[in-house]
Order: C-alpha cells, then sequence, then structure tokens
C-alpha cells in the first residue's frame, strides 16, 4: 500500500487503540443487546434483483479525501429521508470523521429515522470495530481488501457473520477480487476509483466483473454520475450500484436518486 488508505488505516489504528480504553467488549455488548435485529441488507438487494429491478446503496458523505467538502449544509436524517422517498434499496452512512466529516452519531440518527437497512461506511481493521458497529445499529459493514491481510478478512468476516450482520466486500483489481473470491463473501463490491489518482473508471467494473461467480452479488461502486453510466454498467450485468456524490450535491438527493434511476440525468 503506498495510497491515502496507508494514512487513514494509520490514523484508524489510533482511534481504535482509544475507542477500545473507552468502549470495553462489555459496554459494547449490553447496547449490542439493546439493537433491534440487523435489517437484511443482502437481502433487500436480492429482493430487487429477483424482482428483475435494480438496487441502489445511497451514500450519506459529507466529504472524502478525493472531493473535499461535497455537501456543506449536511443533515443526515433528512438525506437519509430524502433516499428513502427517492426509493434507495439501502444506505451506506459515513462514519469516519477525519477524513470524510462522518459520525458514529450519524449512523445512529439515521437508523431511528428510517427503516432501510444500513452499511457503516468506515475502514474495519479489528473486530471491535465489528462489535462497534452493530452496537451502533449498522446491518452491514465495509470490508476493504486493499487494508486488510487475508488473516485479517477471516477474521473480521467471521465477526460479522456471527453478529449476523452482513459483509460488503471491497475490490480495486484482480488481485484483490481473487482474494475475497477466495473468503465466504457473496457481496462483493468493485470500487471504480484508483486510490492513488482518485479517477474513477466504470471500466473497472467491467475488468472484474467476469471473475465473479453467478451467486455473488455485484455492486459497482464511485464515479456514478448520470443515466449512460447505469446504461453501461446494465450492459456488462451489474444491476447494484453504490452512489454518494451524486447525490450529495443535489438539494433532495432523493430526487436525484429517482431522475437517475428512471434516465432523466
Ligand atoms: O472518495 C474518496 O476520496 C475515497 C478515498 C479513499 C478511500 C475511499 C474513498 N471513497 C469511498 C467510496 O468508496 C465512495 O464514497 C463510494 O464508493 C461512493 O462513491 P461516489 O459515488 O463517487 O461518491
Amino acid at each position: 500500500m503506498s495510497n491515502v488508505l496507508d494514512q487513514i488505516v494509520a490514523t484508524k489504528k489510533e482511534e481504535v487503540r482509544k475507542g477500545q480504553a473507552i468502549h470495553q467488549l462489555n459496554d459494547l455488548l449490553e447496547r449490542m443487546a439493546a439493537q433491534s435485529a440487523p435489517r437484511g441488507f443482502h437481502q433487500a438487494i436480492r429482493q430487487r434483483l429477483h424482482a428483475g429491478q435494480s438496487a441502489v446503496i445511497a451514500e450519506v458523505k459529507k466529504a472524502s479525501p478525493s472531493k473535499g467538502i461535497i455537501r456543506a449544509d449536511f443533515d443526515p436524517v433528512q438525506i437519509a429521508r430524502s433516499y428513502q422517498q427517492g426509493d434507495a434499496t439501502c444506505l451506506s452512512v459515513l462514519t469516519d470523521a477525519q477524513y470524510f466529516k462522518g459520525h458514529n452519531s450519524y449512523l445512529q440518527q439515521v437508523r431511528e429515522a428510517v427503516s432501510l437497512p444500513l452499511l457503516r461506511k468506515d475502514f474495519m481493521i479489528d473486530p471491535w470495530q465489528i462489535h462497534e458497529s452493530r452496537a451502533l445499529g449498522a446491518d452491514c459493514v465495509l470490508l476493504i481488501v486493499a487494508c486488510l491481510s487475508d488473516g485479517q478478512l477471516a477474521e473480521l468476516f467471521a465477526a460479522a457473520t456471527e453478529l449476523q450482520m452482513d459483509v460488503l466486500m471491497e475490490v480495486h483489481d484482480a488481485e484483490e477480487m481473487q482474494r475475497a473470491l477466495n473468503t465466504p463473501a457473496t457481496l462483493i463490491g468493485i470500487n471504480n476509483r484508483n486510490l492513488k489518482t482518485f479517477d474513477t473508471s466504470l471500466q473497472t467494473s467491467e475488468q472484474l466483473c467476469t471473475m465473479v461467480p453467478e451467486d455473488c452479488t455485484l455492486v459497482s461502486e464511485s464515479g456514478i454520475h448520470v443515466s449512460a453510466d447505469i446504461n453501461y454498467l446494465q450492459g456488462i450485468g451489474i444491476n447494484t450500484y453504490l452512489i454518494g456524490e451524486s447525490f450529495m450535491r443535489h438539494s433532495d438527493p432523493g430526487q436525484q436518486l429517482h431522475k437517475l434511476m428512471s434516465g432523466q440525468v
């Protein structure tokens, strides 16, 4: 690794160390017990696909390393309600504070406000964070192959499965895809963003999608802006999309979702 993930992971290690000192496992177990059951993130996507529809994981994101502040006027609850109104299948909520201006409380607030399944979008490096995610109300966690060893992938995947959470396993290239396919993951995200240049190319999805067996659900992530992008991805057989920036830049993100998926933009 020699990109922004290096920095993010270094910061995350420090955050986890501090977090573990404040919220020990017993504390997290109590908070997890007070949560309602996971909402079935992958199941919600499967239902859409089986009905012959596309599925959208709509992202609640204030800022990113590549774009800086994306939405200054940021109200996570209002955004989540707008997405639900716009027929999102699931939501992705950024909780990383330093690089994405997210917050753990955003996930908690959004879970109270909408009934959609939620991905905690953060950088998982330790099983403690998986427990923390469930305690915050997450239904799914992201495992980024680029910043985890095979041993960590197995350990974190097992921790999520034990808590009945889904895992979105994210890859950027063929080598990472092969490593993801060596795990039990059945929900695999192809991130179209090159983390060295920050450029996005949907061709990344096209190049990698042929590696994935039919029983896996594929998600194309990043750089999806207009209906032509959706048409392109549908043309290569990908029907689930994770989209943030292009929704976040509109005053009514859910309306923009509806327009994108009905070919109006
Ligand atoms: O977006 C970044 O700059 C970034 C940098 C380093 C690691 C991850 C990063 N983004 C996370 C994402 O994967 C996107 O938020 C997500 O796929 C949505 O992408 P977009 O629709 O382009 O906002």
